[in-house]
C-alpha cells in the first residue's frame, strides 16, 4: 500500500465526522455513525477522550464497532492519539496532536496508513509536512466548547493565510463548525470540515451530514 494521494485525501477531508461515546447522547455510537455515514461523510475519527470516555477492553470493542460499520460503507477509519489501538485494529490512519509525541515517530510506526496532525501555525504546518503528515488539523476556526484545552480561536481566514505561506497539503478545518458557518470555511480554503457537535448532537444525523456536504456542491 503505498502513501495517500494528496487529491483523494482532500476528497475523504469533505464531510469528516469525529466522534467518540461522550459526544453523543444517543446511548449507540455506531448508529449515529451509520445515519452520518449515509447523509455523506467521506471521512470518520474515533476520538474516546474526556470525563466518561472509555478505555481498555471497552474502547477497543467500541473502536472494533465503529470500524466495521466505517468498513460496510467504504469510509476510512481513523483513530485519533491512539497509535497502539490503531495498529491493533489496523485502522486507516491516525490523528495527532502537537502534545502526542514526534510525528516523525508515529510515521514511522504506521507505514502508509493515513497520518493527520493538528498545526496552529506556519512553524507546526511545517514541521508536520517534514515529518511525513498526509493532512493538517487546523483550528478552532470558531468558537467551540467541545474541546476543553484548544488554542484561541483563529478564524476561517487563517487557512487562506495558511497557502499565501505556501502550505499547500490538504487542510481539514475543526472547531465549531455547522451548515450556517461552514460556508466561510470553504472561502476561507480549507480542503475539507470537521465536526464533533454538528453531527454527534443533531436530532437528525443524516440531515446534518447532509446539509454540510451541500456547501462542497
Ligand atoms: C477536537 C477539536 N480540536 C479543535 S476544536 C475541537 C472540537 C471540535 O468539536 P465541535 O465540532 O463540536 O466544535
Ligand atoms: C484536534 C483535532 C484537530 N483536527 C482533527 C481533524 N482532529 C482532531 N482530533
Ligand atoms: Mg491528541
Amino acid at each position: 500500500m503505498a502513501r495517500i494521494r494528496a487529491d483523494k485525501m482532500r476528497a475523504l477531508l469533505k464531510v469528516y465526522f469525529i466522534s467518540g461515546s461522550t459526544n453523543t447522547a444517543e446511548t449507540e455510537l455506531a448508529n449515529v455513525l451509520a445515519q452520518a455515514i449515509a447523509g455523506g461523510v467521506t471521512l470518520f475519527q474515533f476520538r474516546e477522550k474526556g470525563r466518561g470516555a472509555c478505555s481498555g477492553a471497552g474502547k477497543t470493542a467500541l473502536g472494533k464497532k465503529l470500524q466495521a460499520v466505517c468498513q460496510k460503507a467504504n469510509v476510512p477509519f481513523i483513530v485519533n492519539d491512539d497509535v497502539a489501538l490503531a495498529l491493533e485494529l489496523d485502522a486507516d490512519g491516525v490523528h495527532i496532536g502537537q502534545e502526542d509525541g514526534s510525528a516523525a515517530e508515529v510515521r514511522r510506526k504506521i507505514g502508509d496508513r493515513i497520518l493527520g496532525v493538528s498545526t496552529h501555525n506556519v512553524a507546526e504546518a511545517k514541521q508536520a509536512i517534514a515529518d511525513g503528515a498526509d493532512y493538517l488539523g487546523v483550528g478552532p476556526v470558531f468558537a467551540t466548547s467541545t474541546k476543553a484545552d484548544t488554542r484561541a480561536v483563529c478564524g476561517p481566514e487563517f487557512i487562506a493565510r495558511l497557502r499565501e505561506e505556501g502550505i499547500h497539503l490538504p487542510i481539514v478545518a475543526i472547531g465549531g463548525i455547522h451548515a450556517k458557518n461552514a460556508v466561510e470555511v470553504v472561502a476561507g480554503k480549507a480542503d475539507g470540515l470537521s465536526v464533533i457537535t454538528a453531527i454527534s448532537n443533531a436530532a437528525d444525523p443524516k440531515a446534518a451530514a447532509q446539509q454540510l456536504s451541500q456547501v462542497w456542491k
